[in-house]
């Protein structure tokens, strides 16, 4: 059932996730109800409600500061709602044991905080400790080792065994903390800007290597800046602005121009080409 509401932006806006709401939670990898979230006294996150059913792509767009990487760490299971449910992999925040949950959930980030420089391999193992950094004395299964490598090599990383850390491309990082992340074979995926700083040749490897993951039944939730940078294999978007949502939907009806102008508070073209998606200002 597709709903049409006003906007606190004046703008008609299409909710698109009621059907979403009548399945039960089985089939739901996140499920938010009146999520509101208050840090430093400032209320962050206002009431919102998202349905993400698993085996969806979603992406989540908006400003700077409109709220994506706190929304982002509440589906991860990683920040507590301040008020309202947040169900994440069918099991309710403030529930369930954390690190049962967490065990089914991975993140990439840009920003991945390793200060150790620490060769491709052991990076990927990380994801089994989820750990930043080697756990000591830990040492993986043989099984462990030998999925890691088939990881690596499906991702194009590592075949340098003496590539490290920091000398490591944001592009070969970035694969690398894919590999990472789906050490543990995660029901949710988490990626945060994984495109950022990339050049274009890695930025489209990288796009190619997200549109993969769907093969796997894994569900994605993508937060990025720039339309470009979105898998042809996307589903579900997300407009975030102010910390409320503008739309969330099926992609095709939530990237119109009408959206993403009241997201961005500018008038923005989206054009769809060849399953990518690019967007510019909107001339009268
Ligand atoms: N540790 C913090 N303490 C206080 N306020 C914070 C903190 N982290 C984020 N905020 C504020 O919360 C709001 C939302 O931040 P958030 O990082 O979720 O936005 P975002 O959409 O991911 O932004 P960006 O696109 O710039 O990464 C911003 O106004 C930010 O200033």
């Amino acid at each position: 059932m597709v709903r049409a509401s006003v906007s606190s932006y004046g703008h008609r806006v299409r909710w698109v996730d009621e059907a979403h709401a009548a399945y039960s939670d089985a089939v739901n990898a996140v499920r938010l109800a009146g999520v509101t979230f208050v840090r430093a006294g400032r209320e962050i996150l206002h009431g919102i409600d998202l349905t993400v059913g698993r085996g969806e792509q979603w992406a989540l767009l908006g400003p700077n500061g409109a709220g994506k990487s706190t929304l982002l760490s509440i589906c991860s299971a990683t920040t507590f709602p301040s008020r309202g449910t947040a169900r994440i992999l069918d099991a309710q925040m403030g529930r369930v044991d954390l690190r049962e949950l967490r065990r089914s959930i991975a993140v990439v980030d840009s920003r991945h905080p390793l200060r150790s420089n620490l060769p491709v391999l052991d990076i990927v193992l990380t994801g089994v400790t989820s750990t930043i950094e080697r756990v000591p004395r830990w040492e993986p299964t043989d099984d462990e080792r030998k999925r890691a490598e088939d990881l690596m090599s499906q991702l194009g990383v590592g075949e340098d065994p003496t590539q490290r850390w920091l000398t490591m491309s944001q592009g070969e990082r970035g694969r690398t903390l894919i590999a990472r992340a789906l050490m543990t074979d995660p029901e949710l995926l988490i990626l945060d800007e994984p495109s950022t700083g990339l050049d274009l040749a890695a930025r489209e490897r990288m796009i190619a290597t997200i549109d993969r993951l769907p093969e796997t039944g894994v569900t994605t939730i993508m937060v990025t800046h720039h339309f470009e940078e979105l898998p042809t294999r996307t589903t579900h978007a997300a407009l975030v602005r102010a910390g409320r949502l503008v739309a969330a939907g099926p992609v095709e009806e939530v990237l119109t121009d009408e959206n993403v102008s009241a997201t961005f508070d500018h008038p923005v073209r989206i054009e769809r080409i060849g399953g990518r998606w690019s967007a510019r200002t909107r001339t009268p």
